[in-house]
């Protein structure tokens, strides 16, 4: 069919949209749009190449894999090409390859071997005799990067094979880095003032291609293997013999994987998989659907980008169009500003959605957004909606820009931006909408924890002039709430009876968290509380002190102490205090993984691998500790290069000398 032209003008222009977004996120793991938008914008090419066939090329991204290997590293080239996979988006789709493939091979129930798609950096790791000897990422699918000392760094990367390994081996993975270590990696590259990722994959992807394996080092990075390249001395029947025989070997396999003999049964995993999506530590973005007989998989063979026995079925993405109605701003209890849209109602995989956060004013101007756009809302887990995206070419001209307050919307000070930082705030300590919000932050489940007040009360005591801080609360009498309208006998009882409760169940973590110390989450008031034994204790401690802390940057310790500077904060510490908000301290239940609980380390020579700093922190981030002499107690010497005269001394103690390589297996993640 000849093409119009408008389809030549779109093909070209996609291509270079695609090129774009491709260069931004194989290069430079920094994407700007979400995965769904690039496979839409991907799958609308594809249409267009299918449906006019001269306009296909053999340069265009449907015919490519990833991207140019960057030159900051050496080559490092797959013996067997590395492919890309074919999407699904739909279960329609799906169905539609096993018919294929039951047409193509000529033959009904076939096996199929499923696994969770993880969403990571593919890389290939070269076994020979045993032992790992090199690796490298994808990159255009027969030339990747040599990145074999930062994989080396993997912590469950085994360095050595177990058990029966053939003489050479190649095998393929995923490299990724857990959700609640990208949470952590991410707050620390904010303390820092360093860049933050996107996502998972390109942390993952940003921390494994580093030039300094140090860096690397330092984040926690985990491989999960799918596959084989080229073997010797070994051969397989299927899919499903690899996974197991790599899993003898020591390897890491897949976590979630299973074996399905017809449509149904893959149906029923999708299903289930979704449901299990949110709890599992990693993030994936699909199945993965192969042939299981490895037969099977050598007749249907490979198109330029994509094998055609396998199919990536991904989730559906949550993503929905509606208008942008308008934009209000709210005020947090740091002061903090914050635009929120409100959109025209719409359903995003089941759920309501009327509101989205726009984060702040410069990425607003990112994306371009004005009132009345229709516009792509994202809602992903439990996360708050946002908006991805305006879509232009609808606009009519009757758009309006959205602008940004120079005054607090309630107490009507002038906003102020504090540094170099993106955000805007109120800096009124005594604005009413700050004080609402920290103080429904005060009574949070996860702050003191005081129930039925919220944010049905809060506003009203404050309106009233019952609360002016958080230790009011504890001031209340039943008297002043039967006061107030629509207060019965019965319900100011109530009130005053659970702000009793929870005072007695304060904790010091608990009451940490509730002050809402600006960096001060969840966790950083769990490891205050384990350090300190009360709020006056730590109220004293220097920023030098608090750095020294595990997780504690400069910033969250500058924080901290600026907190407990304020006047206004000394004068609650007393009140709570002579109130009796005194909390006990609870000792931390220690579920971290902590294999190395009571070992003793020395630590000898230079290492390649790590500072001794790094190495100190590894081993007591696992538990153990490390000290600077040998004695009778020492578990371990760990020997570097050009060790000392510790070495002597641990041969005359007898104690257990152990090399890089063996230090390395020793702190992996099994
Ligand atoms: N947001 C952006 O700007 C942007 C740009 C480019 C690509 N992307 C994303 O990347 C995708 C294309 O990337 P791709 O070519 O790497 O393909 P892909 O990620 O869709 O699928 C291929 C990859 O899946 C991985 N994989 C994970 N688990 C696997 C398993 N169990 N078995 C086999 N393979 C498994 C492998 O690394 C393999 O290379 C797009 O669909 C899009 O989602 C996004
Ligand atoms: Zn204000």
């Amino acid at each position: 069919m000849p093409f119009p032209l408008w389809a030549k003008k779109r093909v070209e222009e996609l291509r270079n949209i695609i090129e774009y977004h491709n260069y931004r996120y194989y290069v430079l793991d920094d994407p700007e749009i979400s995965d769904a938008e690039y496979d839409r914008l991907f799958k609308e090419l594809l249409e267009l190449e299918d449906k006019y066939p001269e306009l296909r090329d053999p340069a265009s991204p449907t015919q490519k894999i990833g991207g140019k290997p960057l030159s900051k590293f050496e080559e490092f080239r797959h013996s067997i090409p590395m492919y890309s996979l074919d999407n699904a988006f739909s279960l329609d789709e799906l169905k539609g390859f096993c018919i294929r493939i039951e047409k193509t091979l000529r033959q009904k129930d076939i096996d199929y071997w499923v696994e969770v798609k993880l969403d990571g950096l593919a890389v290939e790791l070269v076994y020979s005799k045993g032992r790992f000897v090199a690796g490298g990422t994808r990159g255009d699918g027969e030339i990747g990067e040599d990145i074999t000392a930062n994989l080396k760094t993997v912590k469950n990367l085994p360095l050595k094979l177990r058990g029966d390994f053939p003489v050479y081996l190649e095998v393929r993975g995923e490299v990724v880095l857990f959700k609640k270590d990208f949470y952590k990696l991410n707050n620390d590259q904010v303390a820092k003032g360093e860049k933050v990722f996107a996502n998972p994959r390109n942390a993952a992807a940003g921390s494994l291609r580093q030039l300094d394996p140090k860096i690397t080092a330092k984040r926690p990075l985990r491989f999960f293997a799918y596959g084989v390249g080229k073997l010797e001395d070994i051969s397989f029947n299927t899919q499903e013999d690899i996974y197991f025989a790599l899993k003898e070997m020591g390897i890491p396999v897949v976590p979630e994987a299973k074996r399905c003999t017809n449509f149904e049964e893959i149906e029923n995993y999708f299903k289930e998989i979704q449901i299990k999506r949110e709890n599992l530590p990693f993030e994936i973005d699909g199945l993965v659907i192969k042939v299981n007989n490895l037969d099977f998989q050598e007749k249907l063979g490979y198109t330029a980008r994509f094998p055609r026995f396998a199919l990536a079925l991904k989730f559906p993405a949550h993503q929905a169009e509606t208008v942008l109605k308008d934009v209000v701003f709210q005020v947090g209890r740091t002061g903090v500003i914050t635009p929120v849209a409100v959109l025209e109602p719409v359903n995003i995989g089941g759920a309501t959605v009327s509101r989205a956060t726009l984060h702040n004013e410069s990425e607003i101007k990112a994306k371009g957004l004005k009132i009345y756009d229709h516009v792509i809302v994202q809602r992903a887990g439990d996360v708050i909606p946002e908006i991805v995206r305006p879509l232009v070419e609808k606009r009519t001209g009757r758009e309006k820009d959205i602008i940004f307050p120079t005054h607090c919307p309630v107490c009507g000070s002038k906003l102020e931006r504090i540094g170099s930082e993106v955000a805007i705030r109120c800096v009124n300590l005594s604005c009413p909408a700050r004080l609402e919000a920290s103080l429904i932050h005060f009574v949070s489940k996860k702050g003191v924890d005081i129930e039925g007040i919220g944010k049905k009360w809060i506003p009203i005591f404050i309106e009233n002039g019952l609360v002016k801080s958080p230790s009011d609360l504890f001031k209340l009498r039943k008297q002043d709430l039967l006061s107030l309208p629509r207060m019965g006998e019965k319900l100011a009882q109530n009130i005053i009876n659970s702000i009793a409760k929870a005072k007695h169940k304060i904790t010091l973590e608990k009451l940490i968290f509730a002050l809402g110390i600006r960096h001060v989450g969840e966790q950083t008031a769990k490891i205050l509380a384990k350090n300190y034994s009360s709020l006056e204790e730590l109220s004293k401690a220097s920023e030098e002190e608090l750095c020294k802390l595990r997780d504690i940057g400069p910033e969250v310790a500058r924080s901290i102490v600026l907190f407990f500077k304020l006047e206004e904060n000394k004068k609650l510490l007393l009140e709570l205090k002579k109130l009796g908000v005194f909390p006990i301290k609870v000792k931390e239940k220690d579920n971290e993984f902590r294999p190395l609980e009571g070992k003793i380390f020395v630590l000898t020579g230079s290492l390649k691998h790590f500072s001794r700093e790094q190495a100190k922190k590894i081993i007591e981030d696992l538990g153990g500790r490390v000290s600077s002499s040998i004695s009778k107690k020492t578990d371990f010497l760990v020997v570097g290069e050009k060790p000392g005269s510790k070495l002597q001394k641990a041969k005359q103690f007898g104690t257990k000398i152990i090399n890089e390589q063996e230090f390395l297996r020793l702190v992996s993640y099994r």
